[in-house]
């Protein structure tokens, strides 16, 4: 059974088409990243998925429920850290985090889900006073609240510091691990290529595509370069990659030739990856190290909003 499917699902606030018929399949246990940039659709797809928004058509299920039809059991089973959580500024954390254990007659434990999410030591402290990353990782802690299935984080990583974000990561990690669905919208997009399985870009409310980091790689830009560290760049080593059809380039760095050099091979293909380091061992250099450059996730991103912004939208 799928975690969430959307299928032909749109959203028309008046004149704004926020959302156009999207269909979206995001399978139990994924950590399913929801890329966009401002004003995509995000937001509003995600407000759907949990009912707090109508859909203008289309038909939805989480968990194999209707959430319009059974919003409580949607709900419950879900853990959301929604884009500008309202807390009470006079209570302490330590209580915003009771009141969701309340909520869901849980037994969870709040000082350990407060430790978990790094506010050790600040339990007791009105909310009133975090700083933005504080109130970040209380609504994240919240979400976690009696172990949710289904976990639908808004650009979580907003607001968060370094040590934050890498905190994020791992709770995203080790939800994946005990079988949590995790649906996180970001545009903070290397952290979504750390901890995502499949990718979803958004654009002008339009669902562009849905993919895996590598498979959106060799769509849109099959260009990767291989790294080779040699103990020596042959003279012939140029000469001999060049002759391969999927090879585009090559780059020598002999400069410390006693302790020898790299050969960058741009290669349009990475099935000649192979058959190009082959090649430099037949030249006589004996490969130490192999390294790749892909492009970004950011640039991916990139090629791919920027190629679907041509015209009549809204
Ligand atoms: N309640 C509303 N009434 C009118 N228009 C809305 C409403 N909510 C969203 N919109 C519009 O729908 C479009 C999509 O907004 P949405 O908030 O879903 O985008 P988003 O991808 O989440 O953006 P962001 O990253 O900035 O949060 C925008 O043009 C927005 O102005």
């Amino acid at each position: 059974m799928a975690a969430i499917e959307t299928n032909g699902v749109s959203k028309r606030f008046d004149e704004t088409h926020a959302v156009r018929d999207v269909d979206l399949t995001v399978e139990s246990g994924e950590v399913f990243g929801f890329l966009g940039p401002n004003g995509a659709g995000k937001s509003t797809t995600i407000n759907m998925l949990l009912d707090f928004v109508r859909p203008t058509t289309g038909a939805i299920s989480i968990l194999g429920v209707d959430p319009q039809e059974q919003p409580r059991v949607v709900r419950r089973r879900t853990g959301v850290l929604p884009e500008g959580y309202a807390f009470y500024d006079r209570l302490p954390g330590r209580r915003h985090v009771e009141l969701a254990i309340d909520m869901y007659e849980s037994d969870d434990d709040p000082i350990a889900i407060l430790d978990r999410v790094g506010l050790t030591g600040d339990e007791d402290t009105a909310v009133g006073t975090y700083s933005k990353g504080m109130r970040q990782r209380l609504a994240l802690g919240i979400a976690l609240v009696d172990d949710p299935d289904l976990l639908i984080l808004d650009e979580p990583s907003s607001g968060l510091d370094p040590n934050g974000i890498r905190t994020l990561r791992e709770i995203v990690r080790e939800e994946a691990d005990y079988g949590t669905t995790v649906f996180l919208s970001s545009h903070v997009l290397d952290q979504v290529e750390a901890v995502c399985d499949r990718v979803a870009i958004m654009n002008d409310g339009t669902l562009l595509t849905v993919d895996t980091v590598d498979g959106l790689r060799d769509t849109l830009d099959p260009n990767s370069t291989l790294v080779l560290s040699v103990d020596a760049v042959p003279d012939s080593a140029p000469q001999r990659l060049a002759e391969l059809d999927r090879v585009d380039g090559v780059d020598v760095d002999s400069a410390s030739e006693d302790h020898g050099g790299t050969i960058s091979i741009t290669c349009t293909d990475s099935g000649v990856k192979s058959a190009a380091i082959g090649r430099v061992e037949e030249a006589g250099a004996t490969v130490t190290d192999i390294g790749v450059e892909d492009s970004s996730l950011e640039e991916l991103f990139a090629a791919y909003t920027d190629s679907s912004s041509d015209g009549e939208r809204r």
